[in-house]
């Protein structure tokens, strides 16, 4: 058995404003035994390891409910479009020419750039999701993957088929930090026949469904030509909103689909950075949150991000409400709720996004010995309004270390980057001779 206690300033995110200047934290293996301030570690508990970090703010690892990880390797390929003709016109046709092997190495160079940039959980969506499990094992993080489904393709019963294989490989794998939802990509991508068999088959393996929704007027505009509907209310009438959903982007609501949102309990990942980019509208996060719905923070992909960065999307998230609604929406600690304990909610994970007793050992430490946390009025405010991924110095994964001083302990990063480089090269070159 492992023990290890750490002191810093400690901010747990379990709600009201509480905060330990001078904090300890026990942990036992995989698991927060005590939080508190210092001397509150249990009578008896004999550390194998003291961390010493009286400069640095430890808090629970940030929780990106939604990406496309591989798409790390479409980075500064396809910009300055909106999402119909940069899916259509560059990303599908990079993508038709990626081998499993890319993927597994887009994937790495995602989870180094998420690890140093204080990320310990993602949600994924997209294709040979077995070697997404595969880096997202090695790396030592924990992820939700659904394998994106393209119903209305060729390949729809291949994927939904794979999508069976990886539940029945990966739910629970790696001491639980893997687990697998459904990911049909977009109700304008899979028919409605599609949709229900998705739906039936998540209920059968008990899992949830991950899907895009309401992105873009676009798709309003075709799901009302098609269906006469909202999006929203076309997966309502489907019945695709009986279990554990996550829609994501959800920009354009009407006052009946929020509705819809609440009272299905369907989960919203928001990406404004995103959402930004790609011209698709602001989310009307403030008033789904006053609904009562659940609502999480998202990247999407580096394509249309161009990073990963959950502490640029938390600034992101809170500037955009605020210049949306007005200066008093979203303040920072509900911004740093959406980010940690928001997120477990959004995922479905019961046992993280909070430092607390009994929860999963996935925390991150911001060294916050640097000018631009100085003053220090109020820390949530220094964490969302002025830190950034380059902060981080420490992430610990279920008990385990994955970066220390800001050196990455499970990859080689040159070598992911090396590798990512040179494959995302190599499909440039071959779409640029063609
Ligand atoms: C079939 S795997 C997932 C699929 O989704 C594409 N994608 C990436 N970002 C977005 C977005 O914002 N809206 C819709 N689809 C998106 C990605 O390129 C994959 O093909
Ligand atoms: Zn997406």
């Amino acid at each position: 058995m492992s023990k290890i206690l750490i002191r810093a300033m400690v901010l747990p995110m379990t709600g009201g404003d509480e905060f330990f200047p001078q904090g300890e934290l026990c942990i036992e293996d995989d698991v927060i035994v005590s939080v508190g301030k210092s001397g509150s570690a249990p009578a008896g508990f004999t550390p194998d390891r003291i961390l010493e970090l009286p400069n640095d703010v430890v808090m629970p690892g940030l929780i990106n409910t939604h990406t496309h990880a591989a798409m790390t390797l479409l980075r500064g390929y396809a910009d300055d479009l909106p999402l119909m003709p940069w899916l259509n016109e560059k990303v599908w046709p990079f993508e038709d020419k990626l081998t499993d092997e890319d993927i597994y190495w887009g994937t790495s160079l995602a989870l180094c750039e998420m690890i140093r940039s204080g990320t310990t959980t993602m949600l994924d969506m997209y294709a040979s999701m077995d070697r997404v499990a595969e880096a997202v094992l090695q790396a030592g993080t924990r992820a939700v993957l659904s394998r994106g489904l393209i119903g209305n393709g060729p390949n729809g019963d291949r994927a939904l088929q794979e999508s069976i294989e990886l539940v029945r490989h990966y739910q629970g794998a790696g001491n639980g930090r893997v687990s697998v939802m459904f990911g049909p990509h977009a109700p304008y991508t899979c028919s409605g026949d599609y949709l229900r068999k998705v739906k039936a088959e998540a209920d059968r393996f008990n899992a949830g469904i991950h899907i895009h929704v309401a992105e873009t007027q676009d798709e309003i505009k075709i799901l009302q030509e098609q269906y006469g509907k909202t999006p929203v209310q076309w997966l309502e009438d489907l019945g695709l909103f009986g279990g554990h959903v996550v829609a994501a982007h959800c920009v354009h609501l009407t006052p009946e689909d929020m509705e819809i949102l609440a009272r299905k309990h369907v989960c919203v990942a928001h990406n404004p950075e995103s959402n930004m980019k790609l011209n698709s509208g602001t989310a009307p996060v403030t008033e789904l949150r006053a609904k009562g719905v659940i609502v999480g923070l998202g990247t999407d992909g580096a394509s249309s991000n161009n990073n990963l960065d959950m502490f640029g999307e938390m600034r992101t998230a809170a500037f955009l409400q605020k210049l949306y609604v007005n200066s008093t929406a979203l303040p920072a600690y509900e911004v740093l709720e959406m980010a940690t304990i928001g997120g477990a909610q959004t995922l479905g994970l019961e046992n993280v996004g909070m430092l607390a007793p009994g929860f999963k050992a996935d925390l991150i430490s911001i060294d916050m010995d640097q000018p631009h946390f100085y003053p220090r009025f109020s820390i949530p405010a220094h964490l969302v309004y002025a830190a950034h991924a380059g902060d981080v110095r420490t992430m610990m994964v279920d008990g385990k270390f994955l970066m220390e001083e800001r050196k990455l302990m499970s990859m080689d990063e040159e070598k992911v980057c090396q590798e990512a480089e040179r494959r995302a090269k190599r499909i440039a070159g071959e779409l640029a001779v063609k």
